[in-house]
């Protein structure tokens, strides 16, 4: 069963909110793809064209749980203010905590995010970090009190997919008891199914969906495809080999008359 923070979810698909070319596009995306949970901007909320009551009303008739989260900060102190300004705004001490720390790859200031992490784990914050696949620094998140992590496929809103398998590997082995995300950078059903048959326990993205020419449809297929990956992991998939094996075995040759 997978569980953030002592709550229960089935769906293992989290979306993003923004970016959407309009409001019901976005409820019918929700829809379509089972999500149980949806990742939402406080800064874009509270400032943007969507802003206030009505776009709060539409999330809250999805009925889906919200994870706020803190995009485009670039500081500790900017991170740890929007955290607790959501918490008020959305009444949940659930944050998505991003620092960023780079302009063109858009990738996470682990320094800040660690030191965000902290200060926010001490305010009774439940965490869940966009991160990179570096263990040390994931090491030192579960040190200050995250219990989930969200490593990074590739950076936001490019679409590559997993851009560092073998890293993802390795941090899925080496925590195989904290619930592991991947998030940013999908693209394609086939990205988020590859997460899953490594053993990550959810996918989050926004962009692939938002962006796409039927959002809805398009939400549908990962939720597919997220499900087809976590099946394809329990059943544990055969190991590839370098060399071919005859799929059909031949006991004898065929005598010709
Ligand atoms: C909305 C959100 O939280 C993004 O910052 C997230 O990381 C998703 O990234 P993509 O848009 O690349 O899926």
């Amino acid at each position: 069963m997978l569980t953030f923070y002592d709550t229960p979810f089935t769906a293992r698909l989290l979306l993003g909110t923004a970016q959407y070319p309009s409001p019901a596009i976005l409820a019918e995306a929700v829809r379509a793809s089972g999500a149980g949970i949806v990742t939402v901007s406080l800064r874009r909320e509270s400032g943007g064209e969507r802003s206030g009551q009505s776009f709060w009303s539409l999330i809250r008739e999805l009925g889906v749980r919200v994870l706020p989260n803190t995009a485009g900060c670039h500081s500790v102190k900017e991170a740890v203010t929007t955290a607790q300004m959501a918490r008020e705004v959305f009444g949940t001490s659930w944050i998505k905590l991003e620092v960023i720390g780079e302009a063109d790859t858009l990738q996470p200031d682990i320094f800040g995010l660690v030191e965000a992490a902290r200060i926010l784990v001490s305010e009774g914050f439940d965490v869940f970090p966009y991160t990179t696949e570096d263990l040390v620094v994931a090491e030192r998140l579960v040190e200050a009190g995250c219990r989930v992590l969200m490593p990074w496929g590739a950076p936001i809103g490019s679409g590559r997919g997993l851009n560092n398998v073998y890293g993802l590997r390795s941090m899925r082995a080496h925590f195989p008891g904290i619930p592991l995300v991947v998030d940013a950078g999908i693209g394609t059903p086939s990205h988020a199914a590859h997460a899953m048959e490594l053993g990550y326990d959810a996918v989050l993205l926004n962009t692939a969906v938002a962006k796409a020419g039927d959002p809805a449809a398009m939400a549908r297929a990962f939720a597919l495809a997220i499900e087809a990956g976590r099946l394809a992991f329990l059943a544990d998939p055969m190991t590839p080999r370098d060399m071919a094996a005859p799929s059909t075995p031949v006991l004898g040759k065929a005598v010709l008359a």
